[in-house]
């Protein structure tokens, strides 16, 4: 058992992030309320059972915690405020699609909070919160008649990976933490390190903690940016980029990303923002325009592929695609950026029939994204591929390539077995790659 042992913690937000962190508390001793607004997702947690299946080990340690009594969900956020000790804020964090910052889950949060908000409590911000907002929760926090002091607050950001978070939580990184004072830094230092064996990163300010954050996925965006910027450049140049970036990498300085598709999600594409629309004397340039190159990117994914018909003396229109993943990444289902849209957008616009296969989607959510589902290769003139998914490192191109009328594949994530591929007569396109 542990001190904490009898602290009593509610977890704003049970999605990717917020149960896994809900399970692991749990899992350490500490009783976790979560709290979602979505009823069916409290329901099904009340009766063991775990929503985010792209989590290994979750829906074990859902169900343990719930049959322990561990663990509850509800609705019910001002109930949950009142009776916890530790407040974690876990909800989404979002842009608008000029850029906007979106916090409005976080203060609709912080008010119910407000509500059941006592003398001692904690309220952490967990969720990705730009540089200084979580200080701009202080009123609202206090119109529960508290003072700041009379509470704690704290930012601690989640650094973790949908597909490892257990494992990541538990001791990928350190914890960063931001506090308000110093009982605060000591109770919520003693609380990951409960369950955190990376230990604590103390920051000199809430705001210093929230920077390294969105600084680390302004870091992720900008080096993509410009392992595309220089894919590009080797593409004009008939060089290998990929070939380049894994010799120019074995210098310890050298960190070349993967150039692809673009970037997606609801983290990566994001965060800069937080930098480029709260910048009035800097022009953050190198972030914005490492931005607009990354969005740029699926534009040349359809690029290459009229290039590569063109080798077969065929054209985009009227031409059978298959686009190879929905999701903006491999191992997760969520849509959010996801290069998978404009490209099949685009494609349609030029009078494409427009395909798409993805192992975490269904029919429904082919159709959602203006394609239509297809399980074969049948008569496809060009494969995209567009999300990393396991499945398709190790596609079966002696089979495909019965299947398909044009052996074309365009690999928007590396990802593609050349070897075999070519072995069986298919056209392989990389970005950064052409040959
Ligand atoms: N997904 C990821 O890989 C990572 C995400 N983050 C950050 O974590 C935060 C949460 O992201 P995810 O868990 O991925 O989002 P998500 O979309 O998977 O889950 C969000 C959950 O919050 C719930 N929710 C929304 N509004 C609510 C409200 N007002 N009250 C209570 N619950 C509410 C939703 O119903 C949903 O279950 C974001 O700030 C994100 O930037 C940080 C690291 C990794
Ligand atoms: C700095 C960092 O590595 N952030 C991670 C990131 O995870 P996320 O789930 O967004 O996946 P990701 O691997 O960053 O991919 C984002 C997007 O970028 C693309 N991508 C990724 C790596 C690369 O070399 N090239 C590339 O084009 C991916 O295809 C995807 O579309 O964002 C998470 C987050 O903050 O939500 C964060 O916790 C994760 O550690």
């Amino acid at each position: 058992m542990n001190e904490l042992g009898n602290l009593k913690i509610a977890v704003f937000g049970q999605g990717k992030m917020g149960l896994p962190l809900a399970s692991v508390f749990a899992e350490y001793g500490i009783n976790v309320i979560g709290v979602d607004i979505n009823q069916m997702v409290v329901d099904n947690l009340n009766n063991g059972i775990n929503h985010i299946t792209e989590e290994p080990g979750l829906s074990e340690l859902v169900s343990k915690n719930v049959e322990n009594k561990k663990y509850t969900a509800t609705t019910d956020g001002v109930g949950a405020a009142t009776d916890a000790d530790i407040i974690v804020i876990l909800v989404p964090t979002l842009i608008d699609d000029r850029g906007n910052i979106k916090l409005d889950p976080v203060y609709s949060v912080s008010e119910i909070i407000s509500k059941g908000l006592k003398k001692g409590n904690i309220v952490i911000t967990e969720a990705t919160m730009p540089p200084g907002t979580t200080e701009k929760l202080i009123p609202i926090l206090e119109k529960s008649g508290l003072k700041l002091g009379e509470f704690g607050l704290a930012h601690a950001p989640e650094r973790t990976m949908t597909g490892t978070a257990l494992r990541d939580i538990k001791g990928q990184y350190p914890k960063i933490i931001g506090c308000s004072d110093e009982r605060t830094h000591n109770i919520v230092s003693k609380l990951y390190d409960l369950i955190n064996k990376k230990g604590t990163i103390k920051m000199s300010s809430i705001k210093a903690a929230e920077t390294v954050k969105v600084f680390e996925g302004v870091y992720r965006d900008v080096n993509i940016g410009l392992s595309n910027e220089m894919a590009l450049w080797c593409e004009e140049h008939s060089i290998n980029a990929l070939e380049v970036f894994e010799a120019a990498n074995t210098q310890p300085f050298c960190h070349f990303h993967t150039p692809g598709a673009g970037v997606g999600g609801h983290c990566i594409p994001v965060y800069p923002w937080f930098v480029i629309n709260t910048s009035n004397e800097v022009n953050p340039r190198i972030t914005k325009t490492a931005r607009e190159l990354n969005d740029y990117m699926a534009h040349h994914i359809v690029e290459l592929t009229i290039k590569g018909l063109n080798e077969f003396k065929k054209c985009l229109n009227g031409s059978k695609i298959l686009v190879l993943g929905l999701t903006f990444r491999g191992g997760v289902k969520e849509f959010m950026k996801s290069a998978a849209i404009p490209i099949i957008n685009e494609l349609n616009s030029l009078g494409a029939n427009v395909y798409s296969y993805d192992p975490l989607c269904d029919e429904l959510d082919a159709k959602k994204y203006n394609s239509k589902l297809k399980t074969d290769f049948n008569g496809i003139d060009a494969i995209i591929v567009t999300s990393d998914h396991e499945e398709f490192k190790h596609l079966d191109f002696e089979k495909i390539s019965k299947e398909v009328s044009t052996k074309l594949i365009v690999d928007g994530r590396n990802i593609i077995n050349v070897s075999n591929a070519t072995e069986n007569g298919f056209r392989v396109i990389k970005v950064g790659n052409l040959k």
